[in-house]
């Protein structure tokens, strides 16, 4: 196997495909499948990932180049992360770098070297030694040693460095922000108490720091730092050294790993006696885990039924078999009582990822989970490709929030890849959710036929759990018309059942989270007179007023301008901004209930790392009465005094062009009701809207998922939207709108060539069958963005048509075009976001 299969690190599909490089004698013991490497490409040195290793290059030997590197002494992928990293790029129609490198935490990427130390406090296994002793010479001084300088000079050494890596003994680092992550720390280890008595005696009244020393070790026989130690008994560093000379002691370097949540203690939890629904739900799932079959399912359980206990109990039974489990959480830096309740039951095991980490702190927690430090790991999206080798469990809480889907390329969908994932490991999926999405809940209990089932490669099976933990009930939900509320006067932000409702809270000191779907001071600038509204002018987006700085932001592409004293337009000076952000609703909350409060979470108050777990500390110490704020107040928090939950404005997101709007505003107003009422004390949901009658807005009010889920699906079927049709869009972007036509119009007529070839009907809506439809080219919903224009094309289909693969064939195909002319082109399969 002298020939490696090599991805270079070039995001483009004109060269999506290995490229194959000779494996010099000095590297061979260190190439595998999913090692990073330095390759010479095109005259410059380029990384690239090792996805193959064959004997028989498709070319002549003599004409392959030679790889110039090895970036890390073990492959940062697995064989299974590179197979995985090869359906990504087929499935989301990317290139197969642009999925691998998504793997990598980003540390990973860069070019910094890499070093070998010893691990945490381990003795030189005896059997490991290197023949050339200078090797653990090298490493017994305590720093650890640079990669390339191992390469060097023991190049026939690889495969026991790598044994040793892998065993623990050694261990892999590099600098991230300009520190190692691991600090080595040169530590005594007394002798045996005879050894330290006998060298007491031997010293008599000389060297009387040497026997004091000695002393403090027999009476505290721990190892202990060399520089503490030497401080707690006031002399040097020389005299500890020499009771190591003497051998009544031994000094050795112990690393040590930095740990984002260092310092902080979590509360110890056991598992809890399951009620008899839990353990409905919990059966199954463990049954599979323990039959290593890998199947999804979807837990359906209300808020506050206790999905949370069932994760926890499912992973302890995948510990048990010695197996490993990733739980997904929508935002972690916005749930930080879950990391508590994860940490609590599985203490050290527990690794934690997620975007408030800093590089270093993410790289740390990565070499955890790969060096069999930890066995769980708590995170974002991207936690779905911890580098973990025998997976038995995998949890996606929430299953139906939007985060799971990566907005930019690879724009996968972790509940897809973990699917996926689960099917190479044999392992089980709990897809967990008060709401889940239309697609999933479909999938599970339909309605479903041939054409819905389309393209799917899992069917979870449903377990419900419809009711709360200890037959507590869910909130009472009213509905308060605003428009009512105006015919009556009442032109305050508060409806008077609202303002009521706080009033009484604060008699009764319970707490109270008050939602609004809106973030900064307010949307949009509009002049009164005129009409006039300020927009960036690079994107074509309206822009957003931020108070702080007092001036106009483009949230797309960071342009900015002061406020406007007057219309630019008109010059009336009537120009006032529109909406209403959470800062207008904290002053309105000061000035109704003077004395009240409030605890604001929203992006202006959450930017400082670590802010979030301040607001809910302060809150659950109920140090505030109303906890107020955007989507994040919404979601997985647990506080017993909460006995009220606000919206406003429960219909604001409900104009978007999107046709998933409906869904995401009833699964927001059920979370957010959710957080009610959890604990003794029973909640009040008050809800106010202009459109009390809409069926996301009405059935909350009964708690009633399935209504709504009914009215909605009977609207997705019409129009062929999912989980009836699936949808594949394409965005173009250029400087000038007739290139974009062009382009677009030969994707569309390329693709309506294909259908046409096969037999597929040209019409989605409303239909069943085999059937594919492409629309447009038109403007996309951002017409312009950083100056360069965008058009879309949008394919629907039902059925077990390939348009995927069609899709990619179609971009090869016009993949010279693009380039010559200048076109970006972007393809997201199963778009989540439409705007
Ligand atoms: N078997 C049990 N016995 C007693 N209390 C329980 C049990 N299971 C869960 N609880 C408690 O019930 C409350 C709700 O449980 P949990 O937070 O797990 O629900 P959940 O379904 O995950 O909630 P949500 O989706 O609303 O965030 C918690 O306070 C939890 O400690
Ligand atoms: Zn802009």
């Amino acid at each position: 196997m002298s020939v490696a299969r090599v991805i270079v690190d070039v995001p483009s599909r004109d060269i999506d495909r290995p490229f194959d490089y000779t494996i010099p004698d000095r590297l061979s013991g260190w190439v595998e499948v999913g090692s990073r490497v330095a390759v010479p490409f095109g005259g410059r040195t380029l990384q690239g990932i090792v996805v193959g290793l064959t004997a028989d290059p498709e070319f002549d030997r003599s004409r392959l180049k030679e790889l110039i590197d090895v970036l890390d002494a073990l492959p940062p992928l697995s064989a299974e992360l590179v197979e995985l990293g090869e359906w990504m790029s087929r499935r989301w129609v990317c290139p197969l770098t642009v999925a691998l490198q998504a793997m990598l935490p980003s540390a990973l990427k860069g070019k910094a070297e890499k070093y070998i130390a010893l691990s945490y406090g381990q003795a030189w296994p005896a059997e490991e030694l290197l023949a050339d002793g200078g090797f653990r010479q090298l490493l017994e001084k305590g720093d650890p040693v640079k990669l390339s300088y191992l390469l060097q000079h023991y190049p026939h050494e690889a495969d026991t460095i790598k044994r040793m890596l892998r065993s623990g003994a050694l261990m892999e680092t590099q600098k991230v922000e300009d520190r190692l992550s691991v600090r080595t720390v040169l530590t005594v280890f007394p002798g045996s108490e005879d050894v330290m008595r006998s060298g007491i005696a031997e010293l008599g009244k000389r060297a009387p720091k040497q026997r004091e020393a000695l002393e403090y070790l027999l009476a505290n026989p721990e190892p202990i730092p060399q520089q503490q130690l030497a401080e707690a008994v006031g002399t040097t560093i020389g005299t500890i050294k020499s009771l190591a000379d003497k051998g009544w002691a031994e000094i050795r370097p112990v690393t040590e790993d930095r740990d984002p949540y260092a310092g902080r203690s979590f509360a110890p939890t056991k598992p809890m006696q399951l009620t008899p629904a839990q353990q409905g739900a919990y059966e199954p799932i463990a049954k599979a885990i323990q039959e290593e079959r890998s199947e999804v399912f979807l837990l359906h359980g209300v808020t506050g039924s206790g999905k949370t206990e069932i994760y926890l109990q499912s992973i302890q039974t995948c510990l048990a078999m010695g197996k490993e489990a990733i739980v997904l959480v929508p935002e972690i830096a916005l749930t930080p009582q879950m990391v508590e309740r994860f940490k609590g039951r599985f203490g050290e095991r527990v690794a934690v990822m997620h975007s408030r980490l800093s590089n270093g702190e993410r790289y740390d927690e990565w070499r955890k989970i790969r060096e069999g430090r930890a066995q769980v790991v708590v995170g974002a999206r991207s936690a779905i490709f911890a580098p973990f080798g025998r997976i038995g469990l995998i949890v996606i809480d929430e299953e139906h929030e939007t985060t799971y889907k990566q907005e930019e390329s690879p724009k996968y969908h972790a509940r897809d890849v973990a699917a996926e994932r689960a099917r190479l490991h044999g392992a089980a999926v709990v897809l967990g959710s008060a709401t889940p999405s239309l697609e999933t809940y479909s999938a599970a209990v339909g309605p479903y036929d041939k054409d819905t089932a389309a393209g799917r490669a899992w069917q979870p099976v449903y377990v419900p759990l419809p009711e709360r933990v200890a037959a507590r009930p869910l909130p009472k939900v009213s509905i308060v018309d605003m428009r009512e509320e105006l015919k009556l006067g009442n032109r305050a932000m508060f409806s008077r059942a609202l303002a009521q409702a706080i009033e009484e809270r604060l008699e009764r000191q319970e707490q109270m989270v008050l939602l609004l779907n809106r973030r900064g001071y307010s949307t949009f600038v509009m002049c009164r007179s005129c009409g006039y509204t300020a927009s960036c002018p690079h994107c074509d987006i309206a822009l957003t007023y931020h108070r702080g700085s007092q001036n106009l932001r483009c949230h797309y592409c960071g342009y900015a301008e002061r406020e406007p004293e007057v219309c630019p337009s008109c010059q009336s000076p009537h120009i006032r901004f529109f909406g209403t952000g959470t800062q207008k609703v904290e002053e309105a909350l000061a000035q109704t209930f003077p004395g009240i409060r409030v605890i604001r979470m929203d992006v202006d108050t959450t930017t400082e790392k670590g802010s979030h777990e301040k607001w809910l500390t302060q809150f659950r110490e109920r140090k505030a009465d109303v906890l107020l704020g955007t989507q994040m107040v919404a979601k997985g928090l647990d506080f017993p005094h909460v006995t009220l939950v606000g919206v406003l404005a429960a219909d604001s997101a409900l104009k978007l062009p999107d046709f998933r709007s409906p869904e995401r505003t009833f699964q927001l107003l059920t979370q957010v009701a959710g957080r009610a009422g959890r604990h003794e004390l029973p909640g009040e949901v008050i809800i106010q809207t202009y459109e009390p009658e809409h069926p996301c807005i009405a059935t909350v009010e009964h708690h009633d998922y399935a209504g709504f889920t009914e009215q909605e699906l009977r609207h997705r079927r019409v129009l062929g939207y999912p989980p009836f049709g699936r949808l594949i869009t394409l965005t173009l972007s250029h400087e000038q709108v007739p290139v974009l036509h062009t382009l677009g119009e030969s994707f569309a007529s390329k693709l309506r060539a294909k259908a046409e070839a096969e037999g597929v009907r040209q019409t989605v809506a409303s239909g069943t069958g085999l059937s594919l439809e492409v629309l447009g080219p038109v403007p996309s919903p951002i017409p312009r963005l950083k100056d360069r224009y965008r058009y879309q094309c949008m394919v629907k289909y039902r059925g077990e048509v390939d348009a995927i693969g069609w899709t990619s064939a179609v971009l090869r195909e016009l993949a010279d075009a693009m380039k010559r002319s200048g076109v970006t082109a972007s393809v997201d399969v199963d778009p989540q976001m439409m705007l």
